[in-house]
């Protein structure tokens, strides 16, 4: 075996053929060498993708040695599949001319997995929503999650959520020494939960009021991570292009990190909550609200409910208020994707972070550096709309692969603020159908589509306070009615399958019933609704009813970090 201070080299066999392995900088090799000592095919493996290195023979999953030879090594690391975006573990089992070399081998790979991947996690805070999605949480992370963590040295501490909130409270008060990320496996309610946790405990340990509409949020360290077990799994699909459990896990075991912008939401001079993928009014806030009604049908009650919301045609009154960001840095518009190492998103640093002061890694919170990004023209809107949406990144998801937005960018601190104005159903329907294909959804007469830094939403003069105080009466009764009924029978809620579910789970649901019950108080009225025109919808915000309608939503450029790289270019696989 031959090293110096760059180069490790020497010869190993994969079953009967020998080859020549190379661990060379950033990168780990073997070539084939036929019987003539001509060099055939290379594999090479990123040292910064190396999942792990064990002596002997070893199996993928359970880690249980086949054949412990003191002349064999195992290798995992990442591999990739078909377009490149799913990955999965590849192993390859070496066989050394000694057991020096062996030695030296795992010795070399250890050293050089520490030096060039030093930010990867060893231990992690893990939430498990067993009711969301399909409701396979508990089983994707114990099958597919725990032993790839397990086989890269990462211990978990795992907390399977008993109420919605859980997981947020947890992160804002318990102590998290040691724990170098958090974790959900669920949907994007989960991850949501894990957002408000993680901003609201860094602004807490940084003396920022989180309500203050003006202030410069304190960026986050402790990165999340998202294993996708939900319904929707936008904020998984839009940062990785997959919703793949085991291709999340990877992310995370070789700890990629992704900023993200995140945008909050204030109702006066009050937080009302963050959103990294959609605030939406109307349609979709429609849709969530009916959605609500119908939760024991799993993810196809965003189909069904999206099926009845579209037959009521609705449309509603507002006054949208918007501050454009800069247009010359790129535009919804400009067909360009965000994608892996996004040159917009890098350059977006320097001017989110002026006074970043990278010797200590503090980030100032200056108030006149927050207020220039809050400077600018304001532009106005009043209409009649089927929606509006804004949106901090593309929000694609498996019902839209290109989203909401194809062309958002995940950290450039802007949101794309879309508004469709009213139109007949069959516009409405190309609209809405142009999000499943490749087609432009903005290059239609009623839609308009503006990067924008902040919006606002109020309700023109006038139109709604008096019917919204009327329907809020009536919406009481309503949701008291509907919310006895689901807690009466729970067995709806849990899709069926109550056998064998603790007191606990059941009081879990109970919360997040009467909370739902209580939200649904301006959203319940889809369905039966359709018999009463009314002229205020809700917000849909990353999936929760928000319980106010006129809002002011303003992006925080890269505020939160995800285990994740952006959307590989595929074409470059
Ligand atoms: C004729 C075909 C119509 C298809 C329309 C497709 C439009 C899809 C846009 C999806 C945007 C998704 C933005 C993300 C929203 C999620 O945060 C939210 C909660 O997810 P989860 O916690 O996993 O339940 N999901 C939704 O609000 C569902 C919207 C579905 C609208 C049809
Ligand atoms: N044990 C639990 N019981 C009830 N609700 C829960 C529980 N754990 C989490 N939740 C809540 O469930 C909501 C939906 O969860 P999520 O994992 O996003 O699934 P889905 O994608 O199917 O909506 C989240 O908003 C979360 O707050
Ligand atoms: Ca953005």
């Amino acid at each position: 075996m031959e090293i110096d201070s760059v180069r490790v080299e020497s010869s190993v066999w994969i079953g009967n053929k020998r080859y020549k392995a190379l661990l060379s900088g950033w990168y780990f090799s073997w070539t084939e060498i036929d019987k003539r000592n001509r060099e055939r095919k290379t594999i090479s493996v990123p040292v910064s993708e190396v999942i792990g290195v064990k002596e002997g023979r070893v199996e993928i999953q359970t880690q249980k040695k086949v054949e412990d030879t003191d002349l064999d090594f195992t290798l995992f690391y990442v591999k990739r599949n078909g377009h490149g975006l799913s990955w999965s573990l590849g192993r390859t089992q070496f066989c050394c001319p000694s057991r020096g070399v062996r030695d030296q081998w795992t010795t070399q790979l250890r050293t050089a997995l520490k030096t060039h991947s030093p930010s990867r996690p060893h231990r992690l805070l893990v939430f498990i929503n067993p009711f969301g999605g399909k409701k396979r949480g508990k089983q994707i992370f114990h099958s597919l999650v725990a032993p790839l963590f397990e086989l890269a040295g990462i211990s978990s501490h795992v907390v399977v959520t008993e109420r919605a909130n859980q997981a947020r409270d947890y992160i804002l008060k318990k102590d998290l020494t040691g724990f170098n990320g958090v974790i959900c496996v669920g949907g994007d309610g989960m991850f949501s939960e894990l957002l408000h946790g993680v901003i609201g405990r860094t602004q807490q340990e940084a003396g920022v009021s989180e309500h203050d509409p003006t202030v410069m949020l304190q960026p986050c360290d402790l990165h999340i991570g998202v294993i996708p077990a939900g319904s929707t799994d936008c904020v998984c699909f839009a940062t990785m292009g997959i919703n793949d459990p085991v291709t999340s896990t990877l992310h995370i075991i070789i700890g990629d990190s992704q900023p993200l912008d995140v945008c909050s939401v204030h109702y006066q001079n009050t937080l009302v909550r963050y959103s990294v993928s959609m605030v939406g009014y109307g349609f979709y806030g429609d849709v969530l609200a009916e959605s609500e009604r119908h939760r024991w049908m799993g993810p196809l009650r965003y189909d069904y409910s999206g099926f009845m919301v579209y037959l009521c045609n609705r449309s509603y009154p507002g006054l949208v208020q918007y501050l454009p960001a800069d247009s010359h840095i790129s535009s919804p518009r400009d067909k360009t994707r965000c994608l892996s190492g996004c040159r917009v998103c890098s350059e977006s640093k320097e001017r989110l972070f002026p006074h970043f002061d990278s010797s200590s890694s503090l980030y100032s919170t200056n108030v006149s550096q927050c207020n220039s990004e809050l400077e600018g023209e304001w532009v106005t809107i009043e209409g009649r709309f089927k929606c509006v949406s804004l949106t901090c990144m593309s929000s694609s998801c498996p019902r839209s692969p290109e989203g909401l937005s194809p062309s958002a960018h995940l950290a450039d601190g802007t949101a794309d603020l879309i508004m469709v104005r009213e139109t007949n159903p069959l516009g409405f329907l190309t609209f809405l159908h142009r999000h499943t294909t490749k087609q432009d959804q903005f290059d239609l007469p009623f839609v308009e589509v503006h990067r924008v830094k902040a919006v606002r939403f109020s309700l023109p003069p006038g139109e709604a306070e008096e019917e919204e105080v009327e329907y809020e009466k009536e919406a009481d009764r309503e949701i008291q009615t509907s919310a006895e009924r689901e807690l009466e029978d729970p067995e709806k809620l849990f899709c069926g399958n109550i056998a064998g579910q603790s007191q606990q789970h059941l009081a879990g649901w109970k919360e997040r019933g009467s909370e739902t019950s209580r939200l649904k108080r301006q959203g319940f009225a889809c369905g039966p609704c359709c018999t009463k025109p009314r002229s205020v919808s809700v917000w849909n915000c990353d999936g929760e009813i928000l319980p106010h309608t006129e809002i002011s939503c303003r992006v925080h450029g890269q505020l939160v970090r995800l285990f994740a790289r952006g959307i590989e270019n595929s074409t470059m696989q």
